[in-house]
């Protein structure tokens, strides 16, 4: 063993710290003692040298008597850089209303990570898939732990286990193991009959506001009919949103839409705001309470009916919903999600799957009337794969349509609903790129930053979804699109969403042609959770001419 000082390339030499080093490591094993001791991230990128004279040999390090510098990927560690704030609100106004657009100019400014300071607290964006890959991958340097600075601090809940939960909790890992079955690809694919009927029901409220000859705000539809969706098969309720054209969305959906809208704004405005006990807080706290109180009552009702306990997978595979599910599936050790658990954990995933589904229907419906030629496409696929108006949608059915499959993917890297997972930093670390990343510090992989990096996609801002079938594409980086989020945090309904809209969107497209009705951009609700369009309005007419089957 020899002492040798050792310091990180950009910082003072005077912070050099001594490392005991075998004397016969070679460079791979002095790389890893290193990142070790200063917690840099990616060991591979670890360079030395002394003064300005590269040591590329363990003998040349041996035999240094100077202070030696770490590079990483040649270079010096730095801060993460961003725009400088302005007293008290930061950088509120660069990144408001428009969050989207100004990360991306601030992404062009400033390079793959990003730090922005709003009303006191710093937060961390990167749209660089490497990074991404290294922040949701729950390590010893990353986790979802939802401390005062996470986006979900306001909503925070452990016994919810997941979503608004840390990751190492004892309901988590409870959550995790009982939920995913119930959403599993077996099991979403019993529900496409539930799901059809959901979007079979909505047709009369469609037909009749094609025979008034009226267009219609497309999100307050979709949610209606992502909510019925979600309320049937997570709850076991039917929410009667399609008992007529004006019908109210369910008081729940409504609770939930509100609790994540003043998250969003209580969250934006600094821990100072959300602990008032009047206006947009308490209005928060109010909503959760009635959440609780109406989940709660399903759960009580589908208890009633005296159901036996059945294996995690028979039991998803047999449920009608997830209320259903839950109360059955028994692990091998024959115990059940808690009953301290089963009640959040369903909120979680009636919010998780209602809001999210009803943005991307939406955009769906977007892509839809604004980039020319889909449509026509879309139905074209439908007809020469003999689908009409009596058409059962299995999931083997929708497996086969490769062209909705893409026009999905491409609505998703375009005009995705989610863009921002947080992880939290558990150390003080050195991120590849050099740069210093603070422990406790919040990183959000920007999902549609990531999606439209034109460093990762060639003309990122062409709707093609052609452009799945190139290799470029196909070999992508695992983390350049992940409209679900990535590692094991994330979302555990993927599969349900996907299913879904493969049902609904071939039984919408068939019966109605849609066309947009205004003209203009078409804004988002910057203070929502999610990104979704607040006035794209549509006329759907029924059709009453269809193509002809494409000649083989
Ligand atoms: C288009 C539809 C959807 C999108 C874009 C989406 C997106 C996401 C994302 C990005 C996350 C990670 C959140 C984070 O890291 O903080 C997530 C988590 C989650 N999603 Fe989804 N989701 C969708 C549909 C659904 C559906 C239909 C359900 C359930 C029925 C669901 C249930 C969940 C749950 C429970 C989690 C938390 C998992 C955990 O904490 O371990 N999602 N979703």
């Amino acid at each position: 063993m020899v002492v040798k000082h050792f310091y990180l390339l950009g910082e003072a030499i005077t912070l050099a710290r001594p490392i005991e080093v075998e004397t016969a490591v070679d460079y791979q094993g002095l790389q890893l003692l290193i990142a070790g001791q200063f917690a840099i991230v990616e060991p591979n990128g670890i360079g030395f040298q002394s003064e300005d004279l590269m040591l590329s040999t363990p003998s040349e390090i041996l035999a240094n008597e100077e202070p030696i510098a770490i590079s990483i990927e040649g270079k010096a560690v730095r801060e993460i850089p961003g725009p400088t704030g302005l007293p008290f609100v930061g950088n509120f106004f660069e990144v408001y209303p428009d969050h989207l657009g100004n990360h991306q100019r601030l992404f062009d400014q400033y390079g793959p990570i990003i730090q922005t300071t709003n009303m006191g607290r710093t937060v961390y964006h990167t749209n660089d898939p490497e990074l991404s890959a290294i922040v949701f991958a729950e390590s010893d340097f990353f986790t979802k732990r939802i401390n005062e600075a996470h986006p979900l601090h306001p909503i925070k809940n452990q016994q919810a286990g997941v979503f608004l939960g840390d990751t190492d909790t004892p309901e988590w890992r409870a959550a995790h193991k009982f939920l995913p079955p119930a959403l599993g690809p077996k099991a979403v694919r019993h529900y496409a009959p539930t799901m059809q009927e959901t979007v079979e029901d909505a047709f009369s409220v469609f037909d009749e506001l094609d025979e008034r000859g009226e267009a219609w705000n497309v999100y307050p539809y979709m949610l209606k009919l992502g909510a019925q969706a979600v309320g049937k098969l997570v709850l076991g309720m039917d929410f009667k949103h399609f008992s007529a054209v004006d019908a109210p969305p369910h008081e729940l959906v409504c609770r939930i839409a509100e609790s994540l809208e003043l998250n969003k704004k209580v969250t934006a405005r600094g821990d100072w705001y959300a602990k008032l006990p009047f206006g947009d807080p308490k209005r928060l706290r109010d909503a959760r309470y009635r959440i609780v109180e109406m989940v709660n009552e399903s759960i009580q009702n589908a208890s009633q009916n005296g159901v036996e306990d059945l294996p995690l997978q028979d039991a998803a595979l047999q449920a009608s919903n997830m209320i259903d599910y839950i109360i059955r599936a028994t692990d091998n050790k024959g115990e059940k999600l808690p009953k301290t658990s089963l009640m959040e954990a369903l909120v979680v995933a009636t919010g998780a799957g209602f809001t999210t589904t009803s943005s991307l229907l939406s955009w769906l419906l977007y892509s839809l009337v604004n980039y020319p030629g889909m449509q026509e496409r879309l139905l074209q696929e439908l007809i020469d794969n003999d689908i009409d108006a009596d058409t059962l949608m299995t999931a083997d059915l929708t497996d086969r349509l490769t062209f909705l499959d893409k026009f999905i993917k491409e609505t998703q890297r375009r005009h995705n609903p989610s863009y921002q997972p947080a992880r939290t930093a558990k150390v003080d670390m050195i991120l590849p790129g050099g740069y210093k990343l603070p422990e406790d510090s919040i990183i959000i992989p920007a999902l549609h930053h990531i999606h439209n990096n034109p460093a990762v996609w060639s003309n990122p801002a062409r709707f093609d979804p052609d452009r799945w079938d190139t290799a470029e594409v196909k070999n992508r980086h695992k983390t350049a699109y992940i409209p679900f989020a990535a590692g094991p945090r994330m979302c555990i309904g993927f599969n349900f969403a996907l299913q879904e809209v493969k049902v609904f969107l071939p039984k919408l497209l068939y019966r109605y042609k849609f066309t947009k009705e205004n003209d203009g951009p078409v804004e988002y609700d910057p203070m929502f959770q999610l990104i979704r369009p607040t006035n794209l309005y549509v006329r759907a007419e029924r059709r009453v001419k269809w193509p002809p089957k494409t000649e083989q």
